[in-house]
Formats: structure tokens, sequence, C-alpha cells
């Protein structure tokens, strides 16, 4: 659990994670499923969402899926949430709990996964506009908008792989127009 930190942000002291509901909101995406959507006008640069992992995952190559392990350990509430994320099963043999990862995970180190509640909701573009990155001291990925936004825009962040990946890997045939093949 992180100790929650005080941002300053378009003139609104955020307590780290609480940007949702103020700055940004999870609502139905035409095609996509769910997406976060900005509530307001937020300038360029601002702290759009620091959120901690729901579940992370660091693969020792032990026997019982250590994925299996860190779910059954949430608690009920932080199971369900998991559980309510996306899944794509990129191959038939492929669990519940590893098409939830595979589908929403972001890497929060070398060899390390974290899935989040609210930031595995943020849609997919070649062009986005909003940039992450893993905050190794707070154990928060950071994200902040790397053009203006404007109250109702979707955002999106590049999820780092060509189009024939995404398909492959997430399920969907990007059209954002900037994919490269
Ligand atoms: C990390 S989740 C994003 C949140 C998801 N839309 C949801 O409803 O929870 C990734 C999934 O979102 C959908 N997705 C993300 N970006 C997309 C895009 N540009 N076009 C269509 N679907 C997209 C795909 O189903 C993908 O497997």
């Amino acid at each position: 659990m992180t100790t929650p930190i005080e941002y300053i942000v378009d003139d609104i002291v955020l307590r780290s994670p609480e940007t949702l509901g103020i700055l940004i909101e999870v609502q139905r995406s035409v095609g996509k499923g769910y997406g976060v959507f900005a509530t307001k006008n937020i300038p360029v640069g601002s702290l759009i969402l620091s959120e901690a992992p729901l579940v992370v995952l660091i693969d020792h190559g032990s026997r019982v899926d250590p994925l299996d392990t860190a779910v059954n350990a949430l608690s009920p509430a932080r199971r369900k949430a998991y559980r309510r994320l996306c899944s794509y099963r990129h191959r038939p043999s492929e669990t519940l709990n590893r098409s939830i990862l595979y589908s929403n995970g972001f890497a929060v180190g070398e060899t390390t996964t974290g899935v989040f509640e609210l930031a595995s909701r943020i849609n997919h573009s070649c062009t986005p506009n909003c940039a992450f990155a893993w905050n190794e001291e707070l154990g928060t990925m950071v994200f902040k908008n790397c053009c203006e936004l404007s109250q109702g825009q979707e955002l999106t962040i590049n999820y780092g792989h060509h189009k024939g990946h995404l398909k492959k890997f997430y399920g969907f045939e990007c059209d954002c127009g900037s994919c490269t093949e």
C-alpha cells in the first residue's frame, strides 16, 4: 500500500490516486469496451493518474502458477476488480487469470508485470495523448497527458506493439490510421 501523496493539478490538490471522478472517469468507448475519459479540459503535462498495481507478477518458473496464487491472495473486492477487467484469450489453453494479465499488464520493472484497476482501462492509440512511466520510489504507474485534453475526450496510450501484434495479443484491429505494420 503506498502512502497518499499530494499533487497539484490545474489548481486542484489531489491525493493519489484520487483523480478518478475529478479529472478522469471510466465510460463505454464505442467499439472498444470501456475506456478512460477526461471529465474537464486538462492542460498538457498534467498528472492524470498515479496508481499502484492491483496485482503484480514476478514469474520464478514455479509449477504452481504464481499468478493464481497472487489473485487468490487478494481481498474479495480486489479479486472481483481483477476478474472484471477485460480478457482476450489468445490461446484456448490460457487460464482466465492469464488472459486478464496479458490483456491488461504493464511492465513495472524488468521482470515484473502489473495489472491496474483503473490504468488497465486505458485504450491504445498509435498516436496517444498520454504517456506513462513506472515510478519505483512511489510504487505507482504515473500517467501524464502529452497534449491538451478536452472535456469528454478519451485518454489513450501506446501499448508498444505494431498492428499485427495488437491483433494477435489483444484481439483488436487498430483503426487509428497511424499504425505501423
Ligand atoms: C488494457 S484493455 C483496455 C480497456 C478495455 N477497453 C476494457 O474494456 O477494459 C485492452 C483491451 O481494450 C480493447 N482496446 C484497446 N485499445 C483499442 C483500440 N484502439 N481499438 C479497439 N479496441 C481496443 C481491446 O479489447 C484490448 O484487448
